[in-house]
């Protein structure tokens, strides 16, 4: 209520001067003995009555919004999924807006292509210097012709690999962030190198940057005349080899920009929506996205809180939302956290969850697990179930049921945690899931609603 008042009397102007010289008017008048003046006292009165009608409406306004307004957070380990996700809220209720930020997305197309290349370039690298150790086996790259095939490759792709501090400078506004990536199962070298591609200002408004537009160009033009160097870098038997002995691991986008580089060369590239689902960009902070969410019972305006990374800290600021969507992604399984390289990730998910679950701040929260990256990839990698087939079911299966057990040991307030397996980079099956979440978000806001 309090912070009603200021507006009130900002709109009433009048008012406390009004009643201090009504006040001084009847400490005079009274000492004249004449009584309160009544004129000025129903005038008072007046005035009061309407501040308190503006309250009485500004507080209706207030409970309308609230009522027509649904609060979500996402919640997850670094590169679970949430921007993506996010996008894909996007893409299903306001399609055009992400349409229009297409072209914005260069910029960062680019320098996942370009990180992608250089970091294959530094493990080919260091695969033929220990080669040439005598003590050790021949690696993956054999022999002086596929070496100097490689190194021909590099000296054409150096203009382009240069541009890579340039791009990732304009996306994070000049400040570094450098360190291993956020998980690996590689070995310390080379987890350890690069600058992370962190966002720190809204995309749109690189387009009024001339350095970014200008990096933005530069990247085009040498992508152009590059472009063959790239593919064949990519499809060069020794980097196959070493992709598969050494299980070097490149981002999501990486392989996928690399793999389509003659699209993404066309001097008129404009990011498709499944480029913008498959680009990696680190999310720094809190960002929030509006969107209007029409339904029968009329169009009510969905807030989506994108965090960056593990900060379960920030649930506490979140004490209103309806529905916490945590991410956990179980491609993750084999691997192990930067920060701590003793800590498995899906064990690091189920502790996150565990946090912000038990969280007394967040208890009236509703709860939707996405168990995410749930490509067909999983069940290639895990053997070790018995007697069980090794397929993507029973996998699934395990993964469910590891995260509900873990929730339903440990959540104080008996809430449900609704569980879905999703692709995030599938738009077809994202949005069909988007479609069953929000329908369930909607029926327990509006029946809470219907109760207040
Ligand atoms: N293959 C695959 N890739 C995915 C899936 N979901 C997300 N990705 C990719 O994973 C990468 C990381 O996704 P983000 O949405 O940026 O992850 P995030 O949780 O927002 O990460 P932070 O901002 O660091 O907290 C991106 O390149 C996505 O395209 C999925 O289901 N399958
Ligand atoms: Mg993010």
């Amino acid at each position: 209520m309090s912070s009603y008042l200021p507006r009130a009397s900002r709109r009433f102007p009048g008012r406390s001067k009004y009643s201090s010289s009504s006040s001084s008017c009847t400490a005079s008048s009274a000492s004249y003995g004449h009584g309160p003046d009544p004129a000025a006292t129903l005038a008072a009165q007046r005035v009061s009555d309407s501040i308190d009608e503006d309250i009485r409406k500004e507080a209706a306004l207030q409970d309308v919004q609230r009522r027509k307004q649904v609060k979500i957070i996402l919640l997850g380990q670094a590169e679970s999924g949430k921007s993506t996700l996010q996008k894909q809220f996007q893409l299903y209720h306001s399609s055009q807006t992400l349409d229009a930020e297409r072209p914005s997305w260069r910029i960062v197309v680019y320098a996942n292509l370009i990180k992608a290349m250089r970091t294959i370039l530094e493990e080919v690298e260091y695969e033929i210097g220990q080669a040439r150790s005598e003590y050790l086996a021949p690696g993956p790259i054999a022999g002086a012709g596929a070496e100097n095939e490689i190194f021909a490759l590099r000296r054409e792709l150096l203009p382009l690999i240069a541009l890579e501090s340039t791009l990732t400078s304009q996306l994070s506004d000049g400040v570094s962030f450098s360190g291993p990536r956020s998980s690996s199962l590689l070995a310390p070298r080379q987890a350890g190198g690069g600058t992370r591609l962190v966002g720190t200002r809204p995309l749109g408004s690189l387009r009024e940057v001339p350095e970014a537009v200008v990096a933005t160009n530069r990247a085009a033009q040498a992508l152009e005349m590059c472009a063959r160097a790239v593919d064949a870098l990519w499809r060069h038997r020794s980097v196959k080899e070493l992709i598969r002995s050494r299980k070097l691991r490149l981002d999501e986008s990486g392989s996928f920009f690399m793999n389509d580089v003659y699209r993404i060369a066309q001097p008129d590239y404009v990011p498709s929506i499944d480029d913008l689902l498959h680009v990696r960009l680190q999310t720094v902070g809190v960002i929030e996205h509006s969107m209007p969410v029409r339904t029968v019972s009329g169009t009510y305006l969905w807030k989506i809180y994108d965090v960056g990374g593990t900060r379960p800290a920030w649930a506490s600021f979140f004490d209103d939302v309806n529905a916490l969507i945590f991410l956990a992604p179980i491609s993750a399984f084999d691997q192990y956290l930067e920060e701590d390289p003793l800590t498995n990730r899906i064990a690091d998910s189920v502790q996150l969850l565990l946090a912000i679950a038990t969280n007394p701040l967040l208890k009236n929260a509703q709860l939707v697990l996405l168990l995410n990256k749930a490509g067909v990839q999983i069940r290639e990698y895990i053997t070790s179930y018995g007697n069980r087939p090794n397929n993507f079911s029973n996998a699934a299966e395990y993964f469910r049921s590891h995260f509900l057990s873990a929730h339903k040991k440990k959540e104080p307030f008996r809430r449900t945690l609704y569980v879905h397996f999703t692709a995030m980079i599938d738009i077809h099956a994202t949005q069909v899931i988007i479609a069953s979440v929000e329908d369930m978000i909607m029926r327990k806001h509006i029946a809470k609603c219907g109760l207040l």
